[in-house]
Formats: structure tokens, C-alpha cells, sequence
């Protein structure tokens, strides 16, 4: 089953061509990173597959998708389980939030304001928010930014489950992660502005 076609999309960002007539196909169980330098597109990919972008041409067609970008979308008042709670109650999802903050280390940190998490902490909230998210379609926008060797470790594994249970994976990264069998869609710079 494909999650995630794309087909001859082409997207245009303030005045630039980022990419032209891109082909994807995910299937279940896929991943597929995408690189390239900034400012290549990379960020307006995730947010094309994710609905907040028309591509100018081509056809994007997607399962529900679970977006992370550099917000956590966590209400930074709220003791982390309540802000993941408050998703879980949007999605029906509430027993998954005790697996979602064990699998990123954030048990002991239940209980904690978002506001007063770490930049890395923060970053494995907004994981788990995705890990308790019943979306079988992961876009991970630079998950590894900000996470130490032992957290990167536990993202690689978080993303090889979802995979191992009939998900896929879309992930833009600078860093190296470890994605067995994933793609690769190496972004071009864009350089050319439209009239
Ligand atoms: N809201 C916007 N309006 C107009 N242009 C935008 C907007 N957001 C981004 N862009 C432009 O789109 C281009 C691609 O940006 P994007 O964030 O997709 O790149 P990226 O490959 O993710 O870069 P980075 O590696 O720096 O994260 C850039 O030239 C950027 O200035």
C-alpha cells in the first residue's frame, strides 16, 4: 500500500522554483530523506506533503500525516503528559502517551512545563507527540537537531518501529541517521527567480 505519491510536483516559493516534476512513491513499511543545502526546499516538501503548501503543478496524494518542524506544538504552560493529553484527546489516542515519553526518556519529565524543557528536551517532546500520533505517515523536519548520541539512537529506533508497523517515514535531515533501506531525494540549490 502506497502512503505517500507524489507525481511531477513542482513548487514554487517566493518567486524561486525550488524543485521540478519530483517523483515519490512511499510504500508501508518506506522511509526516504531528503537532503540538500539550505534553503533548497526541503522544509516547503514536508509542509507540501503535509497540506500547508499547493504544489504549483503535479498531484500529491498522502495518508494522514504527523508533521514535526522546529515547534513542538506543545502548549509550553502545560506539564508535558497534559500537552501530549491534549493531542491524544484530539486524535483518541490517550493510551499511548505512556509509550511515546518511554521511548524517548521523557518519563521522569511528565510533570514538567513544557516552557521549562531543554532545546533537546524539547525536541523529544515534540517526538513524542509524533510517537503517540496515529498517523501512518511520518514528516520529520531536522528531528535530530538539538538531540544527544543517545537520543539520536532512540529517534533512529522510534522511526525503524513505526516502519516495522506498516508506517513510512519522510525525513529532511543535515545530520546522519541511521534509516536502513531509506531513499535518498537530494534537493538541488534553487537559484532560479520567476518573474
Ligand atoms: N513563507 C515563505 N514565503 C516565501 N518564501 C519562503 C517562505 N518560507 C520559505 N521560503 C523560501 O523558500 C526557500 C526554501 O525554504 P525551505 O525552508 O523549504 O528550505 P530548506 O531546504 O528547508 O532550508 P534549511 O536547510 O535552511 O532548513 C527559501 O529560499 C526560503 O527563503
Amino acid at each position: 500500500m502506497n502512503l505517500l505519491t507524489l507525481d511531477t510536483v513542482t513548487c514554487l516559493r517566493g518567486g524561486r522554483r525550488l524543485f521540478e516534476a519530483l517523483d515519490l512513491v512511499l510504500e508501508a513499511g518506506g522511509a526516504a530523506v531528503v537532503t540538500g543545502p539550505n534553503g533548497a526546499g526541503k522544509s516547503s516538501l514536508l509542509r507540501l506533503v503535509a497540506g500547508l503548501l499547493r504544489a504549483e503543478a503535479g498531484t500529491v496524494r498522502a495518508a494522514p500525516a504527523a508533521l514535526l518542524d522546529e515547534r513542538s506544538a506543545l502548549d509550553p504552560d502545560r506539564r508535558l503528559a497534559d500537552a501530549l493529553g491534549f493531542w491524544a484527546r484530539v486524535d483518541g489516542t490517550h493510551d499511548r502517551i505512556a509509550a511515546a515519553l518511554a521511548m524517548l526518556d521523557l518519563t521522569a519529565l511528565a510533570d514538567v512545563p513544557v516552557r521549562l524543557l531543554s532545546t533537546g528536551q524539547r525536541r523529544r517532546a515534540g517526538l513524542a507527540r509524533i510517537a503517540a500520533s496515529p498517523a501512518p505517515l511520518w514528516l520529520l523536519d531536522e528531528p535530530a537537531n538539538g538531540l544527544d548520541t543517545a537520543a539520536v539512537v532512540r529517534l533512529a529506533a522510534m522511526i525503524a518501529a513505526h516502519r516495522a508497523g506498516g508506517g513510512a517515514a519522510l525525513i529532511a535531515t543535515h545530520l546522519p541517521l541511521d534509516l536502513p533501506g531509506a531513499r535518498t531525494i537530494a534537493l538541488e540549490p534553487a537559484l532560479e527567480a520567476t518573474a
